[in-house]
């Protein structure tokens, strides 16, 4: 670490090294540890915006020219900065980012690197369909292979082998996808700044924020000193954000771990710097937290390659992540609806879709069924005089829990349930033997676990609810009867 931090420092990077570390933490890689008590609001680092490195910083897309950037593609998704960290990496020594290059990791726990055998243990999560890797693959051989090709005097080919492979692409990949903020241009300069991939104009004004990790703009209580301008990166993760020039990996900043609503230090940005800051007083000893945004566990481990395990709320029991959530194709919902509902699902299937393009629905840990859900069921579930209502309206099915939705939803939740091949039993018991998992299958029994107690935790709640309305319902008939009675007793006794 002392050679990253010399770099750093030689970069014009500043360190607080009286109040903080960079140091092992097991089972967490490296971590920032602090060294003294430090208040709320107090400058940990600041890392200049030309020393982070996206492709407005790496001299790479300027000397390939804007046309041919653009030509191969690379203005598209990460292929850009995955071919400059490439660039960068092959320049060895002569790279401005050579001492922060060789510090990152080159070992993942992620699922793009696991085996078959090991990917089977997430079946039925919703891991699998996104690890993204042939995606991944495809952009290798269609975008930075041919450029690669075209440019011998940039790229030699007796690099070629050495560095520009399908192994250093997924590497880097995996290095953007863990560790990478986003960093849009300052908007005061926006006017300033050249077209992306002209490096004359590069980083002079990028606004920064981590992959999942964020910066506020909120003031700061009790701040020991208070950047002038600052802004707060947003809770935005790299993979969603629009454009690819503001995914930018920030040296130092990435340090940094995450855990559940542990963030005590934030990353903020200025006109020509970014600043971590700590959010909350952090005692001498404790771990400097940043955060990811706290995303589900099926999103911790596809993106950092671990799992966040804390006590859950009710109606969960137990430990897990409160941010997990479990993903229902609508395909689903249409088998389990199919017994109940008209045979000519089709039409409405499509007409749901153009309305609101939802074909996956999201149950958290409040184990509640999303409105959308109990809506479609309810569309699935109309007689043929109801559905030409609803076209005519153009209006969606009011998502209200009846008697007819409860069978469904139920038989959903046991389908969806029946997609994991072992039980919630199976998989408390190989957690209770933790020494003969590896880290790997440990977190893909985490992650299930934590769906199956979802799926299990809504059909307690819609069980509770059916019995609560049959009850309401019974409730109703009896005052309704005794009503009745009321009303022949007292017609009787009038007629008398
Ligand atoms: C932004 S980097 C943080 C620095 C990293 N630990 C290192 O050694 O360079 C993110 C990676 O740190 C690790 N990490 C972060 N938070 C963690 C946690 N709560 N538990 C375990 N590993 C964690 C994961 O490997 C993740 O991919």
């Amino acid at each position: 670490m002392d050679s990253f931090t010399s770099w750093f420092e030689s970069r014009n990077g500043t360190l607080d090294s009286t109040s903080m570390t960079i140091t092992e933490i097991p089972g967490h890689g490296r971590g920032a540890i602090a060294l003294r008590d430090i208040p709320e609001g107090h400058t940990l680092f600041t890392i200049p915006r030309d020393l982070t490195l996206s492709t407005r910083t790496s001299a790479l897309p300027s000397l390939l020219g804007n046309v041919e950037w653009k030509r191969f593609g690379l203005d598209v998704g990460w292929a850009g900065l995955i071919l400059c960290m490439l660039w960068e990496e092959a320049q060895g020594p002569l790279s401005k980012w050579s001492g922060y290059i060789s510090v990152l990791p080159s070992e993942f726990d992620t699922p793009m690197f696991w085996s078959l055998t090991e990917l089977e243990e997430l079946k039925g999560t919703a891991v699998v369909d996104k690890i993204g890797k042939d995606d991944a693959e495809r952009d290798f051989y269609d975008k930075v292979i041919p450029t690669v090709q075209s440019r011998p005097e940039l790229f030699p080919p007796k690099s070629k082998h050495l560095h520009y492979t399908l192994e250093n692409y997924h590497l880097m990949g995996s290095r953007i996808l863990s560790r990478s903020f986003t960093v849009s241009k300052w908007t005061d300069d926006l006017e300033n700044v050249e077209p992306s991939g002209d490096a004359s104009a590069n980083g002079a004004n990028g606004n920064v924020d981590n992959t999942g990790m964020e910066v506020d703009e909120s003031p700061i209580n009790g701040a020991e000193q208070e950047p002038d301008s600052m802004e707060e990166s947003e809770d935005e993760h790299v993979e969603d954000i629009d454009d690819p020039s503001d995914v930018a990996m920030v040296p130092m900043a990435d340090m940094l771990n995450a855990r559940f609503e542990s963030e005590n230090a934030k990353l903020f940005y200025e006109q020509h710097n970014l600043k971590m800051i700590t959010t909350k007083h952090v005692k001498a000893g404790e771990q400097i937290w940043n955060t990811y945004g706290d995303p589900p566990n099926s999103d911790l481990l596809r993106r950092y390659g671990h799992v966040d395990v804390v006590p859950l709320c009710a109606p969960l029991t137990g430990e897990g992540n409160p941010e997990d959530v479990v993903e229902v194709r609508a395909d689903l919902v249409v088998s389990a609806a199919s017994n109940a509902s008209s045979e000519h699902l089709q039409e409405r299937i499509d007409w749901w879709l153009e309305n609101t393009d939802d074909d996956t629905f999201i149950i958290g840990t409040d184990c509640q069924l999303p409105e959308d859900l109990i809506s479609f069921i309810r569309l699935l579930l109309q007689t043929d005089m109801e559905w030409e209502k609803t076209k005519k309206k153009s209006k969606l099915p009011k998502p209200s829990l009846d008697a007819e939705v409860f069978p469904v939803a139920i038989e959903l939740l046991v389908k969806r349930l029946s997609e994991y091949p072992t039980t919630v039993q199976e998989d408390e018991s190989l957690l209770n033997e933790p020494s003969k998992l590896t880290t790997r299958k440990r977190n893909a029994i985490v992650v299930r676990l934590g769906e199956k107690y979802i799926l299990q935790g809504t059909m307690n709640e819609l069980h509770k609810s059916r019995e609560a309305l049959r009850a309401s319902e019974k409730d109703k008939n009896k005052r309704k009867s005794s009503h009745h009675s009321d009303a022949t007793t007292t017609s009787k006794k009038a007629r008398r």
